[in-house]
């Protein structure tokens, strides 16, 4: 999967079917609370294991049962299709835990 910066016409499309995400600037995040905060650490373990598969990894903020996830690309310095990839996931590792 490349590693190159999404262009702005790319990046429009992709967070389309993001919803939950927003933008903020060369990154995207999404909060997301769960039913409890064993929950919550179910999903980080649930990304954490398919961010090694991808070889990417969001910066997650836990606090109790609240989850942020942000994602970005460091060696590429903006979006990839590689957070794009990753938001999916992470959306269905919470729709899983809902
Ligand atoms: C060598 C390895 O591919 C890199 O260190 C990866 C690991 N995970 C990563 N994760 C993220 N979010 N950005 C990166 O640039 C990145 N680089």
């Amino acid at each position: 999967m490349s590693r190159d910066r999404l262009n702005e016409e790319q990046l429009a499309n992709a967070l389309a079917e993001l919803p939950e995400w927003t933008r903020t600037g060369d990154a995207i995040t999404r909060t997301a609370e769960t039913a409890s905060f064993p929950t919550a650490i179910k999903v980080v373990d649930a990304v954490a294991e398919q961010a090694e598969a991808l070889d990417h990894h969001p910066d997650i903020d836990i606090r109790w049962r609240t989850l942020t996830f942000l994602l970005t690309t460091h060696s590429a310095g903006g979006l990839t299709s590689l957070d794009i990839t990753l938001a999916h996931l992470i959306d269905r590792a919470l729709d899983a835990a809902a």
